[in-house]
């Protein structure tokens, strides 16, 4: 069996705490989770307890990793993520993130990438709320490849912004316009799918980002476009919530134990 542990135990860790439950991943005993707030933590330590699956909630990050883990799933922020990543590697632990924005400084990025070749270990890169990191991946070695990212969400989606202001409640305007890198700063758990997005192909310099604000609207529509001189791909997904995003961890955790990986 595979050591699981969570970082960040809100709403998408839930989902992947619910197909442990489930008995989707069974290669997996979830054995400790931690969060910011312990609640939070406590909560998931119940549900798996009453399911008879022992689980601990720890208090701080050094004492979820003398779990000594094989693998965590990083779903509390970009900001966790940059905190725990090498930490986490150097420990002999791989991380599942969705707080991929983290990845968009390219100085982390390398070190990420060089730490965890040197630990064995590895990031995986949840495809979240988009996904198609095949063929994105696949049409930039072909060279000459140029990616653009869509996102229309509704205003309320938006609150809490700096491109928030009440006027978008009635009005269809695009808030935003520029690069993965740029997009992540200004929306730091927003727009993870930009930058997961730009990995796979083009960079977060390269990525040109637009996010549309429509009234009225709920959920997400992400749109990577990606061009080269033969293919044209689009990968255009409506998600009604941010579910998907922890789906997408559970599907990779399958892939991870798989034989037969897609
Ligand atoms: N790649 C993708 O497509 C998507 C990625 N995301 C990413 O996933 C993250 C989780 O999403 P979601 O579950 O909806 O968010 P929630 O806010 O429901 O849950 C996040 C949890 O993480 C906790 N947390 C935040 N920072 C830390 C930290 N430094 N250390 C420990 N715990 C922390 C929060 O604590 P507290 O309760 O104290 O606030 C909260 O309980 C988002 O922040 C975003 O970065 C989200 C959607 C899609
Ligand atoms: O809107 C979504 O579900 C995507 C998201 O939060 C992100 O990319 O961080």
């Amino acid at each position: 069996m595979k050591k699981l542990v969570i970082v960040g135990c809100g709403r998408l860790a839930g989902i992947v705490a619910d197909a442990v439950v489930k008995g989707l991943l069974p290669d997996y005993d979830l054995v400790g989770v931690y969060s910011r707030t312990a609640s939070k933590a406590a909560h998931i330590v119940h549900k798996m307890q009453q399911h008879g699956k022992p689980c601990i909630a720890c208090a701080t990050l050094e004492e979820l990793l003398a779990l000594k883990p094989d693998y965590l799933v990083e779903s509390a922020s970009p900001a966790a993520m940059r905190e725990l990543a090498l930490p986490a590697l150097r420990n002999g632990t791989s991380v599942i993130t969705l707080s991929i924005g983290a990845l968009a400084d390219e100085t982390f990025y390398q070190e990420v990438a060089e730490t965890a070749k040197a630990n064995g270990t590895r990031i995986y890169i949840a495809s979240g709320a988009t996904g198609g990191f095949d063929v994105l991946r696949t049409a930039s070695l072909m060279g000459n490849t140029t990616a653009r990212f869509f996102n229309e969400k509704g205003p309320n989606g938006l609150k809490g912004t700096p491109v928030y202001d009440d006027s978008l409640q009635t009005e269809q305007r695009t808030v935003f316009s520029g690069s993965a890198a740029e997009a992540i700063r200004l929306f730091p758990t927003k727009v993870n799918v930009t930058v997961a997005a730009s990995r796979a192909s083009v960079g977060p310099e390269n990525m040109q980002v637009s996010i549309q604000s429509t009234p009225g609207f709920v959920g997400d529509t992400q749109k990577v476009e990606i061009k080269n001189d033969q293919v044209h791909a689009v990968v255009d997904i409506y998600s009604a919530t941010s579910d998907i995003a922890g789906w997408s961890v559970v599907s990779t955790l399958i892939n991870i134990a798989s034989p037969i990986v897609f």
